[in-house]
């Protein structure tokens, strides 16, 4: 790393320099030469270059200007584009697969970012805890919003867990490297924003059964008469409690809701 590099934690600057593990997470990513990456902070760019070797083409975003201007300059004239911005808010290039070792305090809004995007496959480093709760299963304890977000478009598979040891400076927090492969089209629903409304309302209130729930959380799901409406959906599904259903029947009662909002306009007289 460059002497004139000082990693920042307070930007999320854990810079992986544990050559095995940058060489492990390209090999996951099986990169051939006709597909174009995304990384999500390229920071001094090590994992950046192993990339810009077996694509077509990458796209590196950084927030930090001074680490964009050294990345510029470490890879002018080749296959690497350096967009310098916030993941969250800067518009994605169309890319085939992401790589990259994540600003771990975006992880949740990125994560969801990119599940809004047509890829093949992700490579994606998170804290080992975070990982744990986007595989959580329906049941257990740590299935949340993020694990019904995330299964329902990608299937998720931890392919190693990482030391604090192989990064500098080290972080708190042990990591893991997650393999994201996002589902065909016939997994879509039908609204995504009510899915996500409807998911979120019910672990809200996580304690309630989801009748419940989704009343309270009306102004989460977005429609004002959610008590009439769960009179509607499945008696069975209402009596439960969030971390009870699946992301399959959260899709399911997401359609539902959809269809029944579209009669309850319908109905609007003039
Ligand atoms: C964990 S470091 C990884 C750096 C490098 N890829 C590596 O593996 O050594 C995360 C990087 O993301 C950058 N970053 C933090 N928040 C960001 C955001 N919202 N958008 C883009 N980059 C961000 C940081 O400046 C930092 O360089």
């Amino acid at each position: 790393m460059s002497a004139s590099i000082k990693p920042d934690k307070r930007k999320d600057q854990h810079f992986l320099i544990d050559r095995d593990v940058l060489r492990k997470i390209v090999d996951f990513a099986d990169i051939h030469g006709n597909e174009d990456v995304l990384e999500i902070g390229a920071g001094p760019g090590n994992l950046t270059e192993l990339l810009a070797q077996r694509a077509r083409h990458v796209y590196s975003i950084e927030i930090d200007p001074a680490l964009a201007s050294l990345l510029e300059e470490r890879f002018k004239d080749s296959n690497v584009t350096i967009i310098m911005g916030n993941a969250l808010k800067v518009a994605f290039p169309r890319f085939d697969k992401v790589v990259a070792n994540l600003p771990y305090s975006i992880s949740s809004e990125v994560t969801f970012k990119l599940l809004r995007h047509d890829f093949r496959l992700g490579i994606l480093m998170y804290q080992r805890e975070f990982a744990r709760r986007m595989m959580a299963k329906v049941g257990e304890s740590e299935y949340s919003r993020l694990s019904v977000g995330v299964q329902y478009f990608a299937d998720v598979e931890v392919l190693m867990k990482v030391p604090p040891r192989a990064f500098i400076p080290p972080p708190e927090v042990e990591s893991a490297v997650v393999k994201l492969t996002p589902r065909p089209a016939s997994y879509s629903v039908k609204d995504r924003g009510l899915f996500m409304g409807l998911v979120t309302a019910a672990f809200m209130g996580r304690r309630k059964r989801l009748r419940n729930a989704l009343a309270k959380g009306e102004h989460v799901v977005g429609i004002t008469n959610m008590k009439e409406l769960t009179l509607k959906l499945p008696q069975d599904l209402m009596e439960m409690r969030a971390e009870e259903v699946s992301p399959e029947e959260y899709a399911r009662l997401a359609d539902l809701l959809c269809e029944l909002r579209g009669h309850e306009h319908q109905d609007i007289p003039g």
